[in-house]
């Protein structure tokens, strides 16, 4: 395994691009830790198979180098890279039967039969496959298929990283949430270099030690599950990360201080830069129902199972606050206060607030 690096990486489709919303993706800077289990998220169209087409070698970046283990990688082929992959679709042989798909890739490389029959029983063991290893592909259902294309992507041992593009999005949903602890599971125990592509957040908060958030060609923030939910670097985080987002309400910076809708916010910390238009960004998790704090009238209230998301209008602003126990009707004026340490201001959708300084 290795440790992958990114340096200044840009990459366009176009032949002379000019501005930077003429590249998919703008500026990269990254380090892979050998051994980390990580995720690349964000929505459609903002680069991550970009991304992971460039790592894998099927795209020459146009600017920047890709170093495993300190060598510059940026020229070699896929076929040099040593790379695993997994696919949103099963890329197995339908003629072959569970055993020989799993030993393909070993096969290839000249592995002697006596560890190939060793790893595949590993793998079929660690995927809960057994019982199916003389089964010819085709008879196995879609999911099956694909946890043997995910058995195929993990059973080398000498690759630099596995990359899983989507891979759960033939699975069943009753079944997905079984195969993302699973995959959890098999990472802590093969401590492979791994980097899992998608546009889900449960997927990626489950599966990852660290998460990267890309927007628009760029990564908005690095960290763990609860870093980005805590502390989202930026407005887009803070709103593509929990369910429901986090409240981005606009605000006005003044002497006295930030307010929302002409009442005075108490923010987590000293207040950081100037200039940019200014947004208070709080979790529902964090606004309650209070005797006093922000005036506004409940506009619909829906239940989530054990608790309940109000949404009140504050004036033009509608604020999210997640309930536990009795919510008022519709219609009714409420008060809202939301937690100091958790209210943080961003400017042009970067957080502008330092922990309680
Ligand atoms: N072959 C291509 N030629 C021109 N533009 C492309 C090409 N592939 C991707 N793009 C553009 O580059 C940007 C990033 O696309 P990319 O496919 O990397 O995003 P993504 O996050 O993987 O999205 P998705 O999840 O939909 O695949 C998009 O604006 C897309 O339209």
């Amino acid at each position: 395994m290795a440790k992958i690096t990114l340096s200044n990486l840009r990459h366009s489709y176009m032949p002379n691009p000019k501005g930077s919303e003429d590249f998919a993706l703008k500026e990269i800077d990254l380090d892979w830790q050998d051994g980390g289990a990580y995720a690349l998220l964000g929505p459609s169209g903002c680069g991550k198979s970009t991304l992971l087409n460039i790592i894998s070698g099927l795209l020459v970046p146009s600017e920047g180098r890709i170093l495993f283990d300190g060598k510059d990688v940026t020229d070699l082929p896929p076929d040099q890279r040593n790379i695993a992959q997994v696919f949103q679709f099963p890329v197995i042989y339908d003629t072959m039967t569970v055993r020989e798909n799993l030993a393909f890739p070993l096969r290839n490389r000249g592995v002697a039969e006596g560890k190939i029959a060793e790893r595949v029983a590993e793998i079929a063991a660690m995927l809960e496959v057994e019982e199916m290893l003389d089964t010819r592909a085709s008879h196995l259902s879609p999911d099956n298929k694909q946890k043997i294309s995910m058995g195929r992507g993990l059973v080398r041992d000498d690759v630099n990283v596995v990359m899983f593009d989507e891979p759960l999005t033939v699975i069943d949903p009753h079944l997905k949430w079984k195969l993302r602890s699973k995959l959890k599971e098999l990472h802590q125990r093969v401590r492979a270099t791994m980097i899992y592509v998608t546009h889900d957040q449960t997927e990626a908060l489950t599966f990852a030690d660290q998460v990267v958030v890309m927007q628009d060609g760029e990564i908005v923030q690095i960290g763990t599950p609860v870093e980005l939910f805590e502390r989202p670097q930026h407005t887009f985080v803070g709103h593509f990360i929990g369910s429901p987002g986090m409240n981005v309400l606009p605000a006005d910076e003044g002497q006295g201080g930030v307010t929302v809708e002409g009442h005075p916010i108490t923010l987590e910390g000293k207040i950081t830069g100037n200039g940019g238009a200014a947004q208070v960004g709080i979790r529902p998790e964090f606004v309650s129902l209070a005797k006093t704090g922000l005036p506004g009238r409940v506009r619909k209230v829906s239940d989530i199972g054990r608790h309940s998301v109000l949404e009140a209008m504050v004036g033009e602003t509608s604020i999210k606050a997640v309930i536990d126990g009795p919510v008022p009707a519709q219609g009714e004026a409420v008060h809202l206060a939301f937690r100091a340490d958790q209210t943080r201001l961003y400017r042009d959708g970067w957080i502008a607030t330092e922990v309680g300084a």
